[in-house]
């Protein structure tokens, strides 16, 4: 696996399973960036799919994770953010797809209906599958122009 720092976040539905899915990384050696939030106490999920977004878009960080309650509202709010490609993914299959295929900077994960072992599976998977290129690279361009178009 190559050397890379994951930036994570979440609001306050996703804190606890991003607290852990932070400690599990860093116990396999992992350079993890926490943009927050810290607490339980009700906040806005947008905020923290800016900040992992823009740590990617930046270089700073190489692959995000972001938790919220369902998932939905982090993957909306950061793929608004220009060369991020966000999934929302509930099974570690998917998860190697997304990365294999759609070469997915963000995973967004959704604390409410997800329990820690299977989220840690699809961690797992996002951390370890390579994108395939060839001719998934073409398909993932034509996204990018997509994003030009209204740039
Ligand atoms: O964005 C979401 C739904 O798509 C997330 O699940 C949020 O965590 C959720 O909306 C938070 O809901 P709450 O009632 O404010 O806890």
């Amino acid at each position: 696996m190559e050397k890379i720092t994951v930036v994570v976040g979440s609001d306050h539905a996703g804190f606890e399973m991003k607290e852990k899915i932070c400690a599990y990384l860093e116990g396999r050696g992992i350079s993890v960036q926490d943009m927050g939030c810290n607490s339980t106490e009700s906040c806005d999920y947008p905020d923290f799919a800016l900040a992992v977004g823009e740590k990617i878009r930046s270089g700073a960080c190489q692959k995000g994770i972001l938790v919220c309650g369902s998932g939905v509202g982090m993957a909306i709010a950061a793929n608004k953010v220009p060369g991020i490609r966000a999934a929302n993914i509930f099974d570690p299959v998917i998860a190697g797809l997304a990365r294999e295929h759609n070469d997915i900077n963000v995973l967004t994960l959704g604390s409410r209906f997800l329990d820690l072992q299977k989220a840690v599976e699809i961690v797992d998977k996002f951390m370890s599958t390579e994108f395939a290129g060839d001719r998934h690279a073409k398909r993932v361009n034509k996204i990018a122009d997509i994003e030009k178009k209204y740039s």
